[in-house]
């Protein structure tokens, strides 16, 4: 299976605060790969880096072979990013904005279908900024896959959403992946690790504690357990 984003040794720090410490892992084609720590444990600081929106201090990152920090404008079309903050613009309507970014791709996919699977078509009348948080997320998520990436980041997606959205985002990711998209999943639910990642990477204090499949990560007392423990004395 083809490494699609491969991190390699990162060092940053933010002033005197350290966020990573050696961090490496990587991430397949066909795959979600669900990357779970602790508040600032350098969940989103790597995201961003893999994104191309920060720049390690040291060590290597590479996304679909490429440095996203040089990267062309026809490389970011290839990758999908849901960021936790959103950053979407607030006067617009959904259908509108998602309208708008299809054109910027060659091969977007259809945005009407889209919006439906992800429930958004009962809340287009809305601008983006009356949104509540779950359907802002939604958008979120639909802007990121509308290009069809090949490579999608999702920081934190099913955060703040109703048991409805978070079914169907599980849904539409796996589906995602099974169209052989590499897609990489922060998260603090081991609920949304169990149920959609194939590999799952614990991080704590900037460096990997545990990297595997979800059978191996949770061992013989299941993930959450394996998951205090790998943390509690690392935070
Ligand atoms: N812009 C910044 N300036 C200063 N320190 C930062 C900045 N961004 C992150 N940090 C620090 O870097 C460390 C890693 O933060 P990061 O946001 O990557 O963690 P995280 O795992 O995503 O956490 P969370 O689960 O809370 O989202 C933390 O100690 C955090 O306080």
């Amino acid at each position: 299976m083809t490494e699609t984003v491969v991190v390699r040794d990162l060092h940053h720090r933010y002033g005197t605060t350290p966020a990573l410490d050696g961090m490496s892992w990587s991430a397949r084609a066909g795959a979600v790969t669900a990357v779970l720590g602790p508040n600032g444990a350098g969940k989103t600081t790597t995201i961003e880096m893999a994104e191309g929106l920060r720049r390690p201090d040291a060590g290597e990152i590479r996304v679909l072979g490429t440095d996203p920090w040089q990267a062309s404008a026809q490389h970011r079309a290839r990758v999908g990013v849901m960021l936790q903050e959103g950053g979407l613009p607030g006067g617009t309507r959904p259908s509108r904005l998602l309208r708008h970014l299809a054109r910027m791709y060659a091969s977007p996919v259809e945005v009407d279908p889209l919006m439906d699977r992800l429930g958004i078509t009962a809340f287009d009348r809305t601008t983006m900024r009356r949104l509540s948080g779950g359907q802002r997320q939604r958008v979120a998520l639909a802007a990121a896959l509308v290009g069809r990436p090949e490579v999608l980041f999702l920081d934190e997606p099913t955060a703040g959403l109703d048991p409805h959205a978070r079914r169907d985002v599980w849904t539409l990711v796996k589906e995602t992946r099974d169209n052989g998209v590499t897609v990489v999943v922060t998260t603090h639910s081991f609920e949304e690790a169990e149920r959609l990642a194939d590999r799952v990477v614990v991080l704590a204090r900037g460096r990997v504690v545990a990297d595997g499949s979800v059978a191996e990560v949770a061992g013989a007392h299941g993930l959450e357990q394996s998951y205090f423990s790998l943390t509690e004395d690392v935070r």
